[in-house]
């Protein structure tokens, strides 16, 4: 037993340190160590924590045959880990899927238009998960257009669900709350994080004040986000995965909706640039090529063979180990099926990385510099009247399970039959959201 979970966490470390290390960049990527800690503390960690995890997570119990993973506090900065004193800001992103499936398998045509995230509000909302709707759209983050991705930033700061929260000096100050209405958890936060942006105070004040802190933070996240990397990510000898493949734009994005009524026909594209996390992950994501519909059949081919031939399991490394090997065979994007197990398991592989970069995390920690630090080559980003040492970490990098797959199947195929049922009475009109970068946002904040 704890010899499987020794292992099961070797593979964990295995996969970040030289599969996703590969994907997404050295810099962003900490893979962690396995440790061996105490049964003691870890029985009266798992007691302590118990109590103040989300509900829904504790159907997952807490393994305490003594093994853990030790990860960096992501909510620190990790490239300058000698300023652990200073104080600290950081955004906890999940932006979930960044793009719209162009896949032939596809049978449903709603899903070559509306993305999967949008489609999910509304089971969610059905089943009670969250009480409303998030305005929030993967592809408006992941547009790198600055007007969409300010909106799709503001829509999660106003129904954060599970894909914002903010940590100051390391502890959770916002996100992760739907039983409490947004508008004083926005202007707490802004109270916040006033500090960090004008800390020199008193200079601005007024009712305009936390709508201005506000658009402070959503301009410096914009900023990081597009930020690029000097390191490499995605070698060189692998070939990018065409980002226009698909539509670029979301038809049930709020943003969308009103941009096109607005009279402009066509949704522009900017692009990312090439080696920030957005992009990175957005490749990362993309080799899921087939999309679920696709990849089912494959996943069948490969469970039939496994029955007559169980014991080729671990040469077909269906379950690592993640070396070199594992991701050279990753590299291959070609879609002609040859009938094969091997074609079947490459596609297999790929989709489990693609699923896994669908699910993480982006932390963005944050520290206001000091005058005198101003002077040498650190990255730095800048807000209006101050500026930021900052480091971008991913969390949340398990491999996703083979055996899921038959579930994600099924899964799918609900959010879309759900989504195709809700939306058929009639379309409700959304109201504005958008605020132009001449224009204030139309939020209601109070002074702080
Ligand atoms: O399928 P999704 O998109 O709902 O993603 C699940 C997440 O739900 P979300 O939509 O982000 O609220 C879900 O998030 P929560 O636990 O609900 O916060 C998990 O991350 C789940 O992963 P795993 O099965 O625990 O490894 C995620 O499942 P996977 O599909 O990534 O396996
Ligand atoms: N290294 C880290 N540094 C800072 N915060 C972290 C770190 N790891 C996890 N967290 C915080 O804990 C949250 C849960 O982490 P994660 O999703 O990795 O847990 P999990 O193992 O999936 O949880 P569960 O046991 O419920 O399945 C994250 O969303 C993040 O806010």
């Amino acid at each position: 037993m704890a010899a499987d979970v020794y292992q099961h966490l070797h593979n964990i470390l295995d996969f970040g340190k030289h599969i996703m290390k590969q994907f997404l960049g050295e810099n962003y990527v900490h893979h962690g160590d396995v440790v061996k800690l105490p049964l003691d503390f870890l029985k009266s960690l798992c007691l302590k924590v118990q109590s103040e995890r989300p509900e829904s997570r504790c159907e997952k119990e807490m393994d305490v045959s003594g093994y853990a993973m030790c990860l960096p506090n992501l909510t620190r900065l990790q490239t300058f880990p000698f300023v652990e004193h200073r104080p600290i800001f950081c955004i906890e992103i999940k932006p979930k899927c960044g793009f719209i499936p162009s896949s032939a398998y596809i049978t449903k045509e709603v899903k070559k238009k509306v993305c999967r995230f949008c489609m999910h509000q509304h089971l969610k909302a059905a089943k009670g998960k969250w009480k409303r709707i998030s305005k929030y759209c993967p592809l408006d983050l992941f547009s790198g257009h600055k007007q969409r991705m300010h909106f799709a930033l503001m829509s999660l700061l106003q129904e954060s669900q599970n894909n914002l929260k903010i940590f100051k000096n390391g502890e959770l100050i916002y996100g992760c709350r739907d039983d409490q209405e947004y508008l004083s958890d926005l202007n707490e936060l802004a109270c916040q994080l006033k500090p960090f942006f004008f800390p020199s105070n008193g200079l601005i004040g007024g009712p305009q004040c936390p709508k201005t802190i506000l658009k402070e933070l959503i301009n410096v996240l914009t900023s990081t986000l597009l930020s690029t990397s000097p390191d490499t990510g995605r070698p060189a000898n692998m070939k990018p995965i065409p980002v226009s493949q698909g539509r670029n734009y979301c038809e049930a994005s709020h943003f969308c909706t009103e941009y096109l009524q607005s009279g402009k026909h066509k949704m522009e594209s900017a692009g990312l640039p090439k080696g920030c996390i957005l992009y990175k992950m957005l490749q990362a994501q993309m080799l899921d090529m087939l999309d679920i519909e696709g990849l089912h059949p494959l996943y069948r081919r490969v469970e039939k063979y496994l029955e007559e031939c169980p014991e080729e399991r671990s040469t077909l490394l269906l379950d690592g180990p993640y070396d070199e090997t594992f991701f050279e065979r990753l590299k291959d994007l070609s879609l002609e099926d040859d009938g094969s197990v091997e074609y079947a398991v490459t596609k297999i592989q790929q989709y489990r990385v693609a699923m896994t970069a669908k699910d993480c995390s982006i932390m963005i920690a944050l520290s206001p510099t000091v005058q005198e630090e101003c002077f040498d080559s650190r990255p730095l980003i800048k807000a209006s009247r101050s500026s930021f040492m900052y480091s971008v970490s991913i969390l949340d990098l398990d491999l996703k399970p083979y055996e899921n797959i038959p579930y994600q199947y099924k899964r799918d195929s609900k959010i879309v039959n759900h989504y195709l049922k809700s939306i058929q009475p009639q379309e409700e009109p959304s109201t504005s959201l958008i605020f132009p970068e001449s224009e204030d946002c139309t939020l209601l904040l109070h002074q702080v």
